[in-house]
């Protein structure tokens, strides 16, 4: 098997429905308008995101939350991953009343189970949400600049990027940088090449959720690989979400081909029906990527990983030792 990495997961958008219907159980809530026939029911972005929320909410205790990590850790590790980082939202935890250092401990003990187990290494990247405004998004910068969690190691925005300026974010990113932590944000998602060139022109992030769209301008390519910066690229989300119409229209290739760093994520895996393990597969098959080329894309994720030097000089031990 492959090893794999992961950069860009949302952990509330990892929760499988069977464990969100037995959450909606526990909560005494009727999960039928968002799970039907045991797959998540919508069919654009702003019901996606209404699924999404239903299903965030009932996740309100650090027991719900530490079982959450360790049970799509423990599935990563056994579809191959050996490193994780998942994106985490404060403000989900906050509507159920769970303040954001619990609520990132819980994460955290999930992990920790979920290495225990397997040996896989995960991250924290907390992340503001566009929608819920540029206040919340500082407040999430400073938690998580001062929180001290060890597993917490960058800072992110993600949420509707139809909604929002990326120079109202400055602030909250040079919170986050002082403080040392990696730096990403979502851009050419929903909205197009001009959000990837705003986003590096007033985040300087080293790495891009998404930032597909950039494919709309030859130059931004070119810009973009030459600085080097990565693309936590996820298929299955954008033809699931209808940014492209099939994965034969899919940029990554292109992306590839002109030089620029990209990888292979599952964004909310259960939402759009993949996996990492699937995101794999879709480029074995439809971007006609050999398992050297596969193993390339492994290193360049682990490469980008906002992780300390020696674990990440040991994770590239270890998918050396694969590949030759
Ligand atoms: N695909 C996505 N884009 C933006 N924000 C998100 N939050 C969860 N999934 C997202
Ligand atoms: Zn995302």
């Amino acid at each position: 098997m492959i090893l794999k990495a992961e950069l860009h997961c949302h952990i509330e958008g990892a929760a499988a429905p069977e464990l969100v219907v037995a959450q909606a159980r526990k909560y005494g809530q009727d999960p039928s308008p968002y799970i039907q026939d045991g797959s998540f029911v919508w069919h654009d972005f702003t019901s996606f995101l209404a699924a999404y929320d239903f299903a965030s909410d009932l996740f309100r205790t650090e027991e719900d939350y530490a079982r959450l990590a360790d049970h799509y850790l423990t599935s990563l590790a056994r579809d191959g991953a050996i490193y994780s980082e998942v994106f985490t939202s404060p403000d989900h935890a906050k509507k159920a009343g769970l303040s954001p250092k619990a609520y990132t401990d819980a994460l955290g003990e999930g992990m920790v189970r979920a290495k225990a187990k397997t040996g896989i290494e995960g991250r924290m990247i907390v992340t503001g949400v566009r929608h819920v405004g540029v206040e919340a998004i500082e407040q999430a910068a400073r938690f998580a600049a001062r929180c001290g969690h060890p597993l917490v190691t960058g800072f992110g925005v993600a949420g509707d990027e139809r909604i929002g300026d990326f120079e109202d974010y400055v602030r909250a990113f040079e919170i986050a940088r002082e403080a040392g932590l990696g730096i990403t944000i979502h851009a050419g998602e929903l909205m197009g090449w001009e959000s990837v060139k705003a986003a590096l022109d007033h985040i300087r992030p080293s790495r891009i959720g998404h930032g597909v769209r950039a494919i709309e301008n030859p130059d931004l390519v070119r810009r973009i690989a030459a600085e080097g910066v990565v693309l936590e690229c996820c298929p299955g989300s954008n033809i699931a979400l209808k940014v492209f119409d099939s994965f034969a229209d899919h940029p990554f290739p292109a992306l590839r081909a002109a030089g620029c760093k990209v990888t292979l994520n599952s964004d909310d895996p259960p939402y759009f029906w993949t996996s990492l393990k699937r995101e794999y597969d879709i480029a074995a098959e439809h971007f006609a990527m050999n398992d050297k080329a596969l193993a390339r894309i492994t290193r360049t994720a682990i490469e980008a990983a906002f992780v300390d030097k020696k674990t990440k000089a040991m994770l590239l031990t270890r998918l050396d030792a694969r590949v030759r």
